[in-house]
């Protein structure tokens, strides 16, 4: 007898929770932003996440979740490297920027970029900047799950992080 769990993956159930509610928790659920940058064959490309987390530490491994819909989706298709550059608390425009639909000339316009162990873009004031190997992908409903095994890490220290939460930016200082 298949469990609930696997029969969602044979026939398409109504979802168990409706999106809006989905969405109302998770605007909650606070997050630091990132910029995440990919080049390669397919191209230069970045896009604003929040949807990153830690996987492991043996090896260093993060995740990244990309909406197979978004503009972005078929450059980081065809690379097999990413950047995941987490802002600081000053750059709230920035991930405005490569959060909507702004041409992606614009957007990397708009800050100074480094080059990097992947070749992936760096940016140069970032709290912290994972240059990464893509080593899996998994799809799920609508997203694609990057699975990165971190090639390099650069941090800087003397800066707070910028995070998301009730749908607005907020500044995370260290303690003095
Ligand atoms: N994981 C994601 O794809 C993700 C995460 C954050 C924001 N966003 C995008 O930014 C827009 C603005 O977000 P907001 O927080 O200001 O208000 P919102 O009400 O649109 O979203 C609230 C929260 O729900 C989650 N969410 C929204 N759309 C999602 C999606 N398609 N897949 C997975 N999770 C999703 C995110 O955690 C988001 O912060 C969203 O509509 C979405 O397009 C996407
Ligand atoms: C604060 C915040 C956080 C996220 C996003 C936006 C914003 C403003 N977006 C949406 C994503 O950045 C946007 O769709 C891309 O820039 C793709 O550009 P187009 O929307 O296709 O022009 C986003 N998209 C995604 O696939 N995974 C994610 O984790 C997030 N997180």
């Amino acid at each position: 007898m298949k469990s609930q769990a696997q029969l969602r993956d044979i026939v398409n159930l109504p979802p168990l929770v409706d999106k809006q509610t989905f969405r109302n928790a998770m605007s909650t659920l606070a997050a630091a932003v990132n910029v995440v940058t990919t080049d390669g064959p397919g191209g230069r490309a970045g896009f604003t996440a929040t949807a990153v987390c830690s996987v492991c530490d043996e090896p260093p491994t993060l995740l990244v979740c990309l909406n197979r819909g978004s503009s972005v989706y078929n450059v980081f298709s065809r690379n097999d490297v990413l950047c995941v550059n987490t802002l600081a608390d000053h750059q709230s425009e920035l991930s405005n920027r490569f959060g909507g639909k702004s041409p992606m000339a614009e957007r990397f316009a708009a800050a100074e970029w480094g080059q990097s162990v992947t070749g992936a873009p760096v940016l140069e004031d970032a709290l912290i900047n994972f240059d990464c190997y893509i080593r899996k992908r998994v799809n799920v409903g609508t997203h694609e799950i990057l699975f990165c095994e971190i090639a390099s890490v650069r941090q800087r220290d003397e800066a707070g992080s910028l995070v998301y939460f009730g749908r607005g930016y907020h500044q995370l200082k260290l303690p003095a």
